[in-house]
């Protein structure tokens, strides 16, 4: 399938995202560097949630604030505190044409060449050092690192937000899968910093995340892609150039794969003796070539974030409401983001 919504020119696609790989690997956000950088902001977020200890509140914003953040980090470079007006004009819901080129400018003023910040700066000294980048049809353009920029933060900020908004949520819901998940960490790590080579001893906290993904079904209509070539598939003739939706809830409810797949139930992810079980019909992140560009990197995040959060609160409903009330529903979009909800953080001692 080829691309057919992209804001870069269609040819260019392959190069630029390869380079977007490589880059966020070598410059700056290398594994280690991206987990250490999801930690602190793991912890910021915390601090935020314990302003709030006790009383009820309305966990989107501070949400929105840290998974931008991340983004942020690996874009330009840096992270800003949550109040910072900058943060506000340039990450936090105003991401747009205007800003991008304006801070990129900036940043291409204070340019070192021996250490490049991030995506943006790997980018222009790309412009600078390599010969042909100036000719028309490199992809290494203007345009180009605004449509990058761009499309890093709308598709790794909101979908993040409302993924781990739901796992805070489906805790609040399952109460008793909430204390399974928080004996598992308490049991395995303790209240040391989590890192993310822990998830392999973490078998229960791993299925409720992947759960969490099946059935909060972030991105059910994943991209529109275009066939290449003509194809017969399924016994359906599918001619050459035909826009394809590549449904993704049509597998992560498919009844003939999952045991109960209209209910949030980890089970589906765990063996019988508990180690953790993979299956290949989830897939949140779509598959193949195109496949999300970010799914290491959102993994790693809502892991780090998600077990954080549970050392250091427990979730519960606003005194007064019933569990059974809370409603898991999704505002209808592109993404099924969830309604906001009001929570109490309560600080474990
Ligand atoms: C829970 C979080 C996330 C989910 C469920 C998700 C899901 C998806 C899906 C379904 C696609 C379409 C893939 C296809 O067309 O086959 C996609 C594309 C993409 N995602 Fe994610 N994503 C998530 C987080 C992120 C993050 C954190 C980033 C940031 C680095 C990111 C960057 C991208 C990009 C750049 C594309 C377009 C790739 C391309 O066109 O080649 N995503 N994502």
């Amino acid at each position: 399938l080829n691309d057919q919504h992209s804001t870069f020119n269609g040819l260019l696609w392959r190069e630029l995202r390869r380079f977007a790989l490589t880059n966020l690997r070598d410059f700056g956000m290398g594994r280690k560097v991206c987990e250490d950088k999801i930690i602190e902001e793991a912890q910021c977020l915390c601090q935020v949630f314990n302003d709030f200890r006790g009383k009820v509140f309305d966990m989107t914003e501070p949400v929105n604030c840290a998974v931008s953040n991340i983004i942020s980090s690996l874009v330009y470079g840096s992270r800003f505190e949550y109040n910072d007006p900058e943060f506000t004009t340039l990450v936090k819901f105003k991401v747009n044409i205007l800003t991008v080129t304006w801070f990129s400018k900036k940043l291409r003023d204070t340019l070192n060449p021996q250490m490049p910040r991030g995506f943006v700066d790997a980018f222009m000294l790309r412009q600078k050092n390599v010969s042909g980048s100036e000719a028309p049809d490199s992809p290494y353009q203007e345009e180009n690192l605004a449509a990058a920029v761009l499309q890093l933060f709308a598709a790794g900020t909101e979908t993040m937000s409302a993924t781990l908004r739901s796992a805070l949520l489906l805790m609040v819901k399952y109460p008793h899968i909430q204390d399974q998940v928080r004996e598992e960490i308490f049991r395995v790590i303790g209240t040391r910093e989590v890192q993310t080579e822990d998830r392999k001893d973490l078998p229960f906290t791993d299925a409720v995340l992947h759960e969490t993904q099946r059935i909060t079904n972030i991105v059910p209509l994943s991209l529109p892609r275009q066939t290449s070539q003509d194809i017969t598939f399924q016994k359906y003739f599918i001619k050459r150039g035909t826009t394809v939706w590549p449904l993704l809830t049509s597998v992560l409810y498919e009844e003939s794969e999952w045991e109960k797949p209209h209910s949030f139930y980890p089970a589906h992810f765990l063996h019988k003796d508990g180690t953790f079980r993979k299956r290949d019909a989830f897939m949140p992140f779509s598959a193949g070539r195109r496949i999300c560009l970010g799914e290491g990197l959102a993994r790693m995040e809502l892991f780090i974030f998600f077990v954080t959060l549970m050392q250091r609160f427990r979730f519960t409903a606003p005194p007064g409401v019933n569990v059974d009330e809370l409603e898991l529903m999704s505002h209808v979009g592109f993404t099924l983001n969830s309604v906001p909800h009001k929570l109490c953080a309560i600080p474990c001692a």
